[in-house]
């Protein structure tokens, strides 16, 4: 493993930011650091960092316990969110400028900045100052600069937070393919899972200063190993009384049950499809999300959030549909468990 974090603890004061963290990274993977904000992420990149040491517990880094080695000597290049550059020097001199720190001779600093120039098309900006910049050409700046020196480790911290939704959307690809190509090991924390499960090969689910789980984005979609992770990633929605649904039961460990939309299919109530483990419900709202519709349902007492593809036959406010539930994720404060519809299965009516 080349990252490490062995029983990491952190208190601010009284609060506890990092709460017995353990994880490993293998070399070259890009990892995200997915959680709430105040979740402790920021805490766990900073001391990896070396900006801020651990209370307890060890940090290793290609096998070297690193807890005690500066952080100008960890190797490790950082990325924030509000870019920190230098304001009053050029392109070209803010990515040379740990270069300059090293004392490398002026030929290779001139050949390893127009190397990352090419490598993050900044090409043409070298003698620009950031505020010459467009938000998303300050970030590959800043990204450019934390690369100069060859560190073994990126970390960046909410590295598209300032930058707007469609330049995030375009960075978040072109970082992906960049550290490819580079090869780095690099950990990014941010709260927006839908940039985590695009970017990352591994995601890191934080809470309360814990490690939820750890997993690639489908396993940890499909698989949610605890509550807080059913809850926290993808739309969900949590109902108490979920033993009146047909075809599940109440189970006395679970108190609540999660619903996914992906989870349910509407039809109108003439097309009853599997009439037995179906629902009867009312579209109470109908959002247009540009490539589907979001349908807020009625079942009973119920509010239940729906998709609905724009191929779909078209379905108005006030409709009364049928509700089919696949599936629900039962959970208590401890556990979580997928259970699938019982009444499918034995379920063969179809009537269109
Ligand atoms: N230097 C500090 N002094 C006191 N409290 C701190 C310090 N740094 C962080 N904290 C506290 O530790 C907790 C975890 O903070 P951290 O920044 O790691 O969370 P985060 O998950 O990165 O949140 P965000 O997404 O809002 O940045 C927060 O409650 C924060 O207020």
């Amino acid at each position: 493993m080349y990252v490490e974090l062995k029983g990491i603890n952190k208190k601010f004061g009284g609060y506890q930011a990092s709460d017995n963290v353990s994880f490993s990274i293998q070399k070259g993977k890009l990892i995200g650091l997915l959680g709430p904000s105040g979740s402790g992420k920021t805490t766990i990149l900073r001391m990896l960092a070396g900006l801020e040491n651990p209370d307890s517990g060890d940090i290793l880094i290609d096998g070297k316990r690193v807890n005690d080695i500066p952080a100008s000597q960890r190797g490790i290049g950082f990325v924030f969110q509000n870019y920190a550059l230098f304001r009053y020097m050029t392109v070209f001199d803010n990515i040379a400028f740990g270069l300059e720190v090293q004392k490398k001779d002026k030929a290779y600093i001139r050949q390893r900045v127009n190397e990352l120039v090419r490598l993050t098309q900044l090409e043409g900006l070298e003698q620009r100052r950031p505020h010459q910049l467009s938000g998303g050409q300050k970030q590959r700046v800043a990204f450019a600069r934390a690369l100069a020196p060859n560190p073994h480790l990126l970390l960046l911290d909410e590295p598209f937070a300032a930058i707007d939704a469609k330049v995030r959307k375009e960075l978040r690809t072109w970082l992906r393919e960049t550290i490819n190509k580079v090869g780095i090991t690099s950990i990014f924390v941010t709260h927006d899972q839908d940039e985590a499960v695009e970017i990352a090969d591994e995601i890191i689910i934080t809470n309360r200063g814990r490690i939820e789980q750890i997993g690639t984005p489908v396993e940890i979609y499909k698989n949610p190993s605890s509550p807080f992770a059913a809850r926290f990633i993808g739309e969900s929605l949590t109902i108490e009384n979920y033993g009146e649904l047909h075809g599940f039961k109440r189970h006395e460990k679970y108190d609540s049950a999660v619903i996914r939309p992906e989870f349910i299919s509407v039809s109108k109530v003439n097309k009853v499809i599997y009439p037995h483990a179906s629902e009867q419900g009312i579209i109470e709202d109908i959002f247009f999300r540009g490539n589907n519709f979001e349908l807020h349902l009625n079942i009973g007492d119920k509010k239940l959030i729906a998709y609905r593809s724009l191929e779909d036959e078209a379905l108005a406010v006030g409709d009364k549909v049928n509700v089919l539930i696949y599936r629900l994720y039962l959970y208590n404060d401890e556990e979580v468990l997928l259970v699938e519809n019982a009444s499918l299965k034995s379920d063969n009516t179809i009537v269109i």
